[in-house]
């Protein structure tokens, strides 16, 4: 394992108990701290990857080693230990939505807790002051003490992010998200990825549909269609033509386009 390879992807497929197939044959390596964004149709596999890095779903074939050790090979408290690096966003949240940010954001430390301590609330001051850390770092320290239902959306997500902050992961994945999100909180919540990113040195591993969110804050950008992988390249060099690979755009004719190639008949 080359030492900076933080999470490598081989030869992977996916064939859920339907028989409908997530993913073809992906190979793919996350260096340590990439801002790597996923992107392709709804239904390209997105989902089934990012949930296959973290075993939410057990892969078909292949292997994903998670700095060099083999996620897909490991269970009990080999594996619970494994997914402490591993925190997870998702497109709806999945706060305790009755429960106040503070319980929300201490919830993220269930890993190292248990499920018992978690429950009754038994959190230690330093964990308190983590927490209040945390939600400093997403802005939100002032809602310490609200219910997480009466936050926006956006707010909500930024929880999620201090939640998952908690197991001060080495990894990030995203899944959607700013699916459920205005284009203005979309951007506060990317920025709050690329913070912690670029200041804490995590790794983010973000499915996107928006192209526009892929290009401004990924330093790299993987295209899916159909299960299989079909770009792979740092963003500043992807194209408007693998954009139109993965959604299936047909070429735009425009005046312009018309004259010039009048122009060279
Ligand atoms: N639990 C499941 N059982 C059966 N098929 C599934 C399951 N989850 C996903 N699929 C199928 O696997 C394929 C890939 O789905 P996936 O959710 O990974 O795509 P996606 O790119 O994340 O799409 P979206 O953006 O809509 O979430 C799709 O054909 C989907 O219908």
């Amino acid at each position: 394992m080359a030492e900076n390879n933080l999470i490598e992807i081989k030869h992977v497929s996916k064939v859920y108990d339907n028989g409908v197939v997530g993913l073809k044959d992906i190979n793919l390596t996350v260096k340590k701290g990439e801002f790597l964004v996923i992107v392709g149709l709804s239904g390209a596999g997105k989902s089934t990857l990012l949930r296959s890095i973290n075993r939410l779903n057990d892969i078909s074939s292949g292997d994903i080693l998670i700095n060099g050790v083999s996620i897909q090979k490991s269970s009990g408290k080999k594996l619970r230990v494994m997914r402490r690096d591993l925190a997870m966003i998702f497109q709806n949240f999945n706060l305790v939505k009755r429960a106040s940010v503070k319980r929300n954001v201490l919830s993220g430390l269930v890993g190292y807790y248990g499920i018992f301590k978690s429950t009754f609330g038994l959190w230690k001051k330093s964990d308190i002051q983590e927490a209040v850390k945390s939600l400093q770092r997403v802005n939100l320290a002032e809602k310490f003490y609200d219910r997480a239902d009466a936050l926006s959306g956006g707010q909500q997500q930024r929880v999620a992010i201090a939640r998952a902050l908690m197991q001060k992961p080495k990894i990030m994945l995203a899944d959607e998200p700013t699916a459920s999100l205005d284009p203005a909180t979309s951007s506060l919540v990317m920025d709050d990825l690329k913070s912690l990113n670029e200041n804490l040195g995590i790794t983010v591993v973000a499915n996107l549909h928006n192209e526009q969110l892929a290009l401004e804050y990924a330093t790299r950008i993987v295209g899916l269609r159909g299960g299989k992988l079909v770009f792979d390249k740092e963003a500043s060099l992807v194209t408007e033509k693998d954009f139109d690979q993965i959604y299936d755009r047909k070429k735009k004719i425009t005046k312009k386009m018309v004259v010039s190639e009048e122009a060279q008949a």
